[in-house]
């Protein structure tokens, strides 16, 4: 039997919703967005940012290969997720972002980050106890088990897109050119 997927628990970041913070928001995930640049992935980059309940950046990350390894490994696509593919190898931006903070934890903090995450990043940040996932895209090409477990496993929070008015379709066109394909 399917599991019920509890919708939209999320009230939302306390750094989000509210009338004159919207630009908080925007400015968040366009620092998630910044950072997505930095990936040497050619097909497709992911930034995250983690913001704490006062509003401070404590950790920021994207999707690159693990410390010290950079040049090793291929960048390479394929449905085959084999070992002469990415996929094995790369570090997704929720888990540097995680990894990298500032903080001595990120407790009750949001992550803003411009791809739906994964269901490996997805127990990450339930273990960190991040409570709020702000996400800009949803790309429909991906393994639906793993997006379905995805779902399941951030049911909890009630992942939340971003919307805005600014530029970031443009922006989201420049680090995910596989989606233009
Ligand atoms: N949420 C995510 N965070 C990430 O950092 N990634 C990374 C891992 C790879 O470098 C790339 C996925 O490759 P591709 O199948 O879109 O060419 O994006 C992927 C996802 C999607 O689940």
């Amino acid at each position: 039997m399917a599991q019920k997927i509890n919708q939209a628990k999320d009230p939302g970041p306390p750094h989000g919703a509210v009338t004159g913070q919207y630009a908080d928001e925007e400015y968040f995930m366009n620092v998630a967005l910044l950072f997505a640049k930095k990936s040497r992935d050619p097909k497709s980059k992911v930034g995250a940012c983690i913001v704490n309940e006062e509003g401070k950046i404590v950790g920021i990350g994207h999707n690159k290969m693990p410390n010290g390894r950079e040049d090793d490994f291929p960048w390479k696509r394929g449905g085959s997720r084999g070992l002469d593919t990415k996929y094995p190898y790369v570090c997704h931006a929720e888990l540097n972002a995680i990894m990298n903070k500032t903080s001595v934890d990120v407790k009750g903090c949001t992550i803003y980050v411009t791809r739906f995450p994964c269901n490996e990043c997805a127990k990450a940040i339930i273990q960190s106890g991040i409570k709020h996932v702000v996400y800009l895209s949803k790309p429909s090409a991906e393994d639906p088990i793993e997006r379905e477990a995805a779902e399941r496993l951030l049911s909890g929070i009630g992942p939340r897109q971003f919307l805005s008015k600014t530029e970031a379709d443009e922006l989201l066109k420049s680090i995910l050119p596989a989606l233009n394909e």
